[in-house]
């Protein structure tokens, strides 16, 4: 990204802006896309805990899993790039970290899953280590992961402010037991510490005690990632989570798409009444973006899942709906809601307000500047029938909010989406992508075919 030198009259929307594109016809393109982010982090973590090293295979590359590797890396991992047959990049080897005493400084940049997953590896480290991240990071909840390592009998200096930066103060073991939190504001916080929690000296029995629980799938998906490296984890009890102390087992794995990055290609199947295939979509998983297939038919497009890749084909019309529960999924989901004909709500995302940026105050903001009808409600969104027109989509350094702005920008003339680069925090070649979508719609032709 270029700026004006200081001094130029020339305004900086002419540099920071990327026009999106807004094809001619309907797109007709299969799209391979990285390795989920979720995951990468989580089988990352598991290798820097595991009994050996072990292999991850297709993993991301972008800035939340280079954050991530970094701070595994201070922490005293060996994380190298191997060779590998995948399109996005080399599939990594990972040497556990041997038990060490210095001390460290850990850049979280803005990745909720380097902030909530890792001050717990570095309790299990002996030293003082210290997090701080993007000035945006600093206003994302920490308070339920300082408050469970003060639990855990691990100190914190946090300033009192309950937020980083902060100091993890290791000894090299952590107990472990009983303890229970508030994760209402991030499901991050339980997946943080089940994730440690075969490595506590007595385990862990950890409850939450508070308001709803969102993001649901991605508990389920940390729960599913432990017992494929051998740990003993109960889930039977609601909200309970019981970890039996014992190895995490090396593994050699490969990492599934990122089916929420998916999310916006298959969204222009839908926008523009073409067709898009996502090869290599899963028969099984616990990616919340699996929820593609139930939430695009609602919104009038079909659906196939067949020999191992997902086709989205969209109708004559987009159909509002009611949508709850998206996580993640939810700028996607409101794009696609202001384009729609009928008024949508999208229910139980408050939570999203501690993402990135405050998501609920930000789509609306940005759909509004477009000409478009959405307001926020106590947990969501509500959106109605609106002609939009052309602008500036500003994104908040929120990688959801760009691949939004780039939806509405199929539809409507004139979108600028500001800092596209943002993308690149789970899927940095998110502009080339998109540039080979558009171009199915002039040539008919997908790319590689
Ligand atoms: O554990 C994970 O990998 C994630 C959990 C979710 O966090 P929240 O529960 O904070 O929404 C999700 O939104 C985020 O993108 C990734
Ligand atoms: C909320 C998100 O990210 P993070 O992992 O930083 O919480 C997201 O990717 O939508």
């Amino acid at each position: 990204m270029t700026h004006p030198s200081a001094g130029t009259a020339e305004p900086q929307l002419s540099h920071d802006a990327w026009p999106a594109p807004r094809p001619a016809a309907p797109v007709d393109a299969v799209i391979e896309v990285p390795g989920s982010k979720s995951l990468t982090n989580r089988y990352l973590v598991l290798a820097a805990l595991a009994d050996g090293p072990s292999t991850l295979r297709n993993p991301l590359h972008s800035r939340d899993s280079a954050l991530m590797i970094d701070a595994l890396r201070a922490l005293g991992a060996t994380v190298t790039e191997i060779g590998g047959t995948g399109r996005f990049g080399p599939d990594l080897h990972v040497v556990p970290f041997p038990r060490e005493r210095r001390e460290r400084r850990i850049d979280c940049g803005l990745a909720g899953t380097v902030m909530r997953f890792v001050p717990v590896l570095a309790a299990l480290q002996e030293g003082a280590t210290a997090f701080d991240g993007d000035p945006h990071a600093r206003r994302r909840p920490m308070g339920a992961t300082i408050g469970a390592l003060r639990g855990l009998g691990v100190s914190v200096e946090d300033g009192g402010a309950g937020a980083l930066p902060f100091t993890v103060d290791g000894r090299g073991a952590v107990e472990g037991g009983h303890l229970a939190i508030d994760a209402g504001a991030s499901s991050q916080f339980v997946s943080a510490l089940l994730l440690a929690g075969a490595a506590f000296t007595r385990g862990l029995h950890l409850e939450h005690a508070g308001g709803r629980l969102p993001s649901l799938e991605h508990i389920a998906m940390t729960v599913k990632v432990l017992r494929s490296v051998g740990v003993d984890v109960d889930d039977s009890v609601p909200m309970s989570w019981r970890i039996s102390p014992g190895p995490i087992r090396a593994f050699d794995i490969a990492i599934e798409p990122d089916l929420s990055n998916a999310g916006p290609f298959l969204a222009a199947a839908v926008v523009t009444g073409g067709r898009v295939t996502i090869p290599n979509w899963p028969a099984e998983t616990t990616q919340v973006g699996d929820a593609w297939r139930q939430i695009l038919p609602r919104l009038g497009a079909s659906v196939e899942l067949a020999g191992g890749a997902l086709t989205v084909t969209g109708g004559p019309r987009i159909t509002g709906g009611d949508f709850a529960d998206t996580s993640e999924l939810a700028p996607t989901v409101a794009a696609l809601c202001a384009l729609a004909e009928t008024p949508s709500t999208l229910s139980g995302i408050a939570h999203l307000r501690g993402h990135e940026t405050d998501r609920l105050a930000a789509l609306v903001r940005e759909i509004n500047a477009l000409g478009g009808d959405a307001e926020e409600t106590a947990d969501g969104l509500l959106i109605r029938p609106a002609s939009l027109h052309g602008g500036v989509f500003s994104t908040y350094d929120d990688h959801r909010m760009a691949t939004a702005g780039a939806v509405i920008g199929l539809a409507v003339d004139g979108v600028l989406v500001e800092n596209i680069a943002t993308t690149a925090k789970t899927l940095p070649q998110f502009p080339d992508l998109w540039a080979q979508l558009v171009a199915t719609a002039r040539t008919g032709d997908s790319p590689g075919d």
